[in-house]
Formats: C-alpha cells, sequence, structure tokens
C-alpha cells in the first residue's frame, strides 16, 4: 500500500497548494518546506522557530528584485528574523514591484548546497504557485513526527526530468461543427497532473503525415474570446481546415499560460497592465518564457499511430521538439489568425523574442 515517488510527489505538490508544508531530504539531511504563495502566519512562525529560514526563488524572479543568485537559476534568499508573512509574499510576488518597491538589498546565501531549495521551486511550479518556496533545516525524523509527507530527492530526480508517463482512459464519438466526424480521446498523465485531450477527425491515414495542431489551454482565448491572444481563433481555423480536409489532430495540452496555470497567467496579465510585455512579465513572476513540456504532445501522437505530421503552428519551438521527440515534421503549416489592435503588440513580441514565425 506503500505509495511510490509519482504518487509521493504528487501529494507533496497537492499539500503545497493547500498550504501544508513537506518534507524533502538528500541523505542524512532533511528540510521543511512551504510555498510562499500558500503558507499561514501560524506555519511561517512554526518554520521561524526551527532555526534560519531561506526562501527559495528562481534566478529569474532574482534578477527583477536585484537580488545575487550564487546557485545559477536558484537564489537562497536569507528571511530576516521575526519576518512577516507580508514580506514573503512581497519578496515571491511581483504585483506591488513598482507600488511599494522592497527596502534595502536582499541577502542571499552562498555556498553549502542548493538542491533541495531548487527542488522545493520546481514541487511549487509543479503545483501551479508562484516559484518561490521557504526552507528550514530539520532533523531527519522530523516527517513522521509530524504527519508530514517526505520525499528523497535523489530518488525523485528521475521522475521530475522524465515526462510524465499517459495512460489512455477512453475515446468516444463527438460530433463537432467543424467536422461531424470527431473523436474525442482522453489522456491521464500518472503524475497525477491534468488530464489531455486529442481530437481525431475522420480516420487519418496513419501512414502519411498528418494535419496536426498542438494547442496549449488558454481559458481565456479559447473559452471567453478574450482579444489579447490568438487562441480562440487559432484553436477554431485549426478545427475548421481539418474538416475541411477530412482528416487531422487537434492535441488540447493542459498547460495553460504557456505551463504556468492561469492564475500565474492573470498575474503576467496584471504585470502587462503595469507595461511589460508577456515574456518580462513572466520572468518578473520568476518564470522561463514558456514552461511547457511538449514531449506530452509527441507521446499522445505516438499512442495514436502517427509518426509524421504536417504541424499547424508559428511556433519553431513547437517544431523542433517534436523531431526531438521522434516525431518527423513533414511540413509548416502557418496559422494566423486572430489579430487584433489588442494583441498586436504580444504577437510582435512573440516573433520578436520567442522567434514565432508570422
Ligand atoms: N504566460 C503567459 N501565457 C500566455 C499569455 N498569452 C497567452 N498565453 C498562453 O500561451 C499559450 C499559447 O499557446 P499556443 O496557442 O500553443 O501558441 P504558441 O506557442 O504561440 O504557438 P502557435 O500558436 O502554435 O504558433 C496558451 O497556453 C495561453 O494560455 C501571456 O501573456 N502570458
Ligand atoms: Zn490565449
Amino acid at each position: 500500500m506503500r505509495p511510490d515517488l509519482n504518487e509521493t510527489l504528487a501529494r507533496a505538490r497537492a499539500d503545497l497548494r493547500m498550504g501544508v508544508p513537506v518534507v524533502l531530504t538528500s541523505g542524512e539531511s532533511a528540510v521543511l518546506v512551504g510555498a510562499a504563495e500558500t503558507i499561514a502566519a501560524g506555519r511561517l512562525a512554526g518554520m521561524t522557530a526551527l532555526g534560519d529560514v531561506d526562501l527559495a526563488i528562481t534566478g529569474r524572479r532574482a534578477e527583477t528584485l536585484k537580488a545575487r543568485a550564487y546557485d545559477g537559476d536558484i537564489a537562497r534568499v536569507a528571511v530576516p528574523n521575526g519576518a512577516a508573512l507580508s514580506w514573503v509574499q512581497g519578496v515571491a510576488d511581483p504585483s506591488e514591484d513598482l507600488s511599494k518597491p522592497m527596502k534595502g538589498p536582499l541577502m542571499t546565501r552562498r555556498g553549502g548546497d542548493a538542491g533541495l531549495h531548487r527542488l522545493a521551486v520546481i514541487l511549487c511550479k509543479g503545483a501551479r504557485l508562484l516559484p518561490a518556496a521557504l526552507v528550514v533545516q530539520v532533523k531527519p525524523d522530523f516527517a513522521a513526527v509530524e504527519a508530514l509527507v517526505s520525499v528523497d530527492a535523489n530518488a525523485a530526480a528521475p521522475f521530475l526530468e522524465a515526462a510524465p508517463v499517459l495512460r489512455h482512459v477512453v475515446s468516444a464519438r463527438v460530433p463537432l461543427r467543424a467536422a461531424e466526424d470527431a473523436r474525442l480521446h482522453i489522456y491521464r498523465p500518472e503524475d497525477g497532473s491534468e488530464e489531455h485531450y486529442a481530437i481525431e477527425i475522420g480516420r487519418p491515414d496513419r501512414a502519411k503525415p498528418v494535419l496536426a495542431r498542438l494547442h496549449s489551454a488558454c481559458f481565456t482565448g479559447d473559452l471567453l474570446g478574450s482579444l489579447k491572444c490568438d487562441c480562440g481563433p487559432q484553436l477554431n481555423a485549426a478545427l475548421m481546415q481539418m474538416g475541411a480536409e477530412g482528416a487531422g489532430v487537434l492535441l488540447y495540452l493542459q498547460q495553460e499560460g504557456r505551463g504556468i496555470g492561469l492564475a500565474n497567467k492573470m498575474r503576467a496579465y496584471a504585470l502587462q497592465d503595469q507595461g511589460f510585455d508577456t515574456v518580462e512579465a513572466n520572468h518578473r513572476l520568476g518564470f522561463e518564457d514558456d514552461e511547457r513540456d511538449f514531449r506530452l504532445g509527441a507521446q499522445i501522437l505516438d499512442r495514436l499511430g502517427f509518426g509524421a505530421v504536417r504541424l499547424m503552428t508559428n511556433n519553431p519551438a513547437k517544431l523542433a521538439m517534436m523531431a526531438d521527440c521522434g516525431i518527423a515534421v513533414a511540413e509548416r503549416v502557418p496559422l494566423k489568425v486572430g489579430e487584433t489592435p489588442f494583441n498586436a503588440r504580444y504577437l510582435a513580441v512573440k516573433a520578436e523574442k520567442s522567434g514565432h514565425l508570422f
């Protein structure tokens, strides 16, 4: 009955989302970790009582805060004695960077190993929270005494690096406006994350490159008709073209906000209202420009029996990733629809900074 590592990691992410700390271990050392976004004042006080608390943030966030990141992609900010929760949130969350700049330089730690801090931030990202985690050393038996989830970092590393394995759950017919002969396939990742969907139009010939689109979920664009991006029109145009050709496959991947989740995407939108572009906003939050894992898409195509695609995209990263994952890209089919006065700047930044081909 004992949970395996995938299950333990999923529990750790769920606990962090709930504001419950988890323990990470590496050999003899153990740390207690809480997500900066969700931890309550009482638990912060409890962590402070245990010793010197670090706030682990990404190198990206450290750059914005002008803090030295001695560990490259990670900075270990020393939490001052008696610091309130609002101080922690001010470091983690960029929403008030401009109206309430942090006072004084942030002291960051150097020396020692930042491996557990890095894992703490990865778990926060996986939980779709702000990438910032409180970290304090504890005794190895702390998790058992406090009934907390404990993750062995070294054993977990390969699970975190690999693309999650997907399990096919069910397929059924769903007649669409774009194509009456359509089927929806559901895939469930074994790491406990959200399900991904494949919409198969007609019965594409597996021996030929299939007209395909890897579409990342966009609640605002796909469902609400947001004019701030081109996702809704792209989704629609891709399905319509597949319908017109009588065959195709559209993968609907749960990678909202280029993999940072809807709450963080809305944080990015709030920063864009302050004048930052889509890439700068991600960086100020502590994320990379694009946190998506396109290996998932390649895995689904492979499962469906497709080895080659005519890929509907303007994004060169998607083309490269398909080829890396063993799916041949026979052709790029441009998908340039839905430009509005509200998204013209966004599309221009994608072309300038992310190399999009428009
Ligand atoms: N973080 C962030 N995500 C955004 C923003 N605007 C849109 N998105 C997300 O970006 C993703 C867009 O994905 P795709 O439609 O696959 O777009 P793409 O990578 O530009 O590639 P193609 O459309 O194939 O050319 C969706 O997950 C949106 O939710 C933004 O300003 N910030
Ligand atoms: Zn969108």
